[in-house]
């Protein structure tokens, strides 16, 4: 066991300053090693610890000590986070295996314990295009009911939001893209039907009084059209919040977007709909999510969406895979001293449950990191 981790942190890589290179070449030990070590030893010494056992320090080094970032060059970073939790809808709707009721309600309590401010639950989309949704009634009726927190539900037509509604939904999301062929592929109908079928949800929940997130997929890229022109992106998103949506999501569906082309979407976006009412939603297929998440921030926007766990992807979207983990984005706030009132370590327990349920290993890098400290 290296010395840092009986408590002395002693001599390994500390104090001896200079290059690790040179250092590869005295201790005779490969950089390669050297490196790995000297991050985790970074690590340990970026946060505070104030006790001496193991476990301690384990939930010390879940506290970051928060260093304000300066950004005048590109913007301010929002003071305060609202995190949209989406894995027991989002990140389980993609699993192949149908998970038992009683899991996916356990799930959303100890997300309910964490301090997540929202938690989409579920969807009311048809069980034969996704058999993992069909116990949705079951689940959010069986869910405990925080104060405080909110727990939407995803409905793509009326019928949906009728039978939501009736089980309890006291929040609903409906959701568009902007690809023609997406659209297609994922609710089987154009753009236009389906900014119909939305209007008769907005016009149901006017009525009664329930409020409605929108989502906008596609924005970075689309797994059938390719590119997606920002220009075309500030237009759906434009209609959809006009529509009556309080919020809306962008979500890089296959998470094949970059800070540079986020920067130039949002650009676009911004020009239409006010930054206070816009939320990304990030996958991370090729490891970006939390990058252009970063630059999202920096641009103003304060609603972040993630998934416990890193888990995800849309059954209609080829090559998406998992969301941004939600762990990753609450360790990066926490130390940049963004307030998201999320307790790490409760969510840690929540990701752990959830991958020993589905038998898979977490995509939390946090997650990966803290077993291993
Ligand atoms: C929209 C529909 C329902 C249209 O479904 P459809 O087959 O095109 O339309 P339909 O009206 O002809 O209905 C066919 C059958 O479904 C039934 N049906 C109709 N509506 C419902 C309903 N609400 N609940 C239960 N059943 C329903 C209907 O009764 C009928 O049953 P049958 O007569 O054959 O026995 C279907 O296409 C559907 O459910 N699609 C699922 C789409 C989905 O879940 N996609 C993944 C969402 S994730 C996403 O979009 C991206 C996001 C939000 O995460 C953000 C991002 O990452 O970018």
């Amino acid at each position: 066991m290296p010395s840092w981790r009986r408590g002395t942190r002693g001599p390994l890589l500390g104090s001896r300053g200079g290059s690790w290179g040179k250092m590869a070449t005295v201790r005779k030990v490969p950089l390669r090693r050297l490196v790995g070590l000297a991050s985790l030893r970074a690590l340990v010494d970026f946060m505070e610890f104030s006790g001496s056992s193991l476990v301690s320090r384990k939930l010390c080094w879940l506290k970051p000590r928060p260093v304000q970032v300066s950004t005048s060059s590109v913007g301010t970073f929002p003071k305060r986070v609202k995190i949209v939790e989406v894995g027991p809808r989002d990140g389980l709707q993609n699993e192949k295996n149908i998970i038992p009721t009683p899991t996916k309600i356990k799930l959303v309590d100890m997300l309910s314990e964490t301090g997540l401010p929202v938690i989409e639950v579920t969807s009311f989309v048809s069980p034969k295009w996704v058999p993992q949704m069909a116990d949705h009634t079951e689940v959010l009726k069986g869910i405990q009911k925080f104060p405080g927190v909110n727990y939407p539900v995803l409905t793509p037509n009326l019928r949906a939001f009728q039978t939501a509604v009736a089980a309890g939904a006291k929040e609903v999301a409906v959701f568009v893209a902007a690809s023609e062929l997406f659209t297609k592929k994922n609710v089987n109908c154009s753009t236009d039907e389906s900014f119909q079928r939305c209007d008769e949800i907005l016009k149901a929940a006017r009525v009664a009084g329930i409020p409605v997130r929108g989502y906008v997929s596609c924005v970075l890229g689309c797994p059938y059209e390719g590119k997606i022109s920002p220009a075309k992106v500030a237009k759906v998103t434009k209609k959809i919040y006009s529509m009556g949506c309080y919020e809306i999501s962008l979500g890089d569906t296959i998470g094949v977007g970059t800070p540079g082309l986020m920067k130039a979407m949002l650009s676009a976006v911004m020009q239409e709909v006010p930054v206070s009412a816009l939320a990304v939603h990030c996958h991370d297929t090729y490891g970006q999510a939390l990058a252009n998440t970063l630059m999202a921030l920096q641009m103003g926007v304060s609603v972040v969406d993630s998934s416990v766990a890193g888990l995800g992807g849309c059954p209609f979207a080829q090559g998406a895979s998992g969301n941004l983990a939600t762990e990753d984005l609450v360790y990066m706030l926490a130390g940049m001293g963004i307030d998201t009132g999320v307790n790490l370590q409760k969510l840690l327990e929540a990701g752990a449950f959830i991958c020993q349920a589905l038998n898979k290993k977490t995509s939390s890098r946090v997650a990966q990191a803290s077993c291993k400290l």
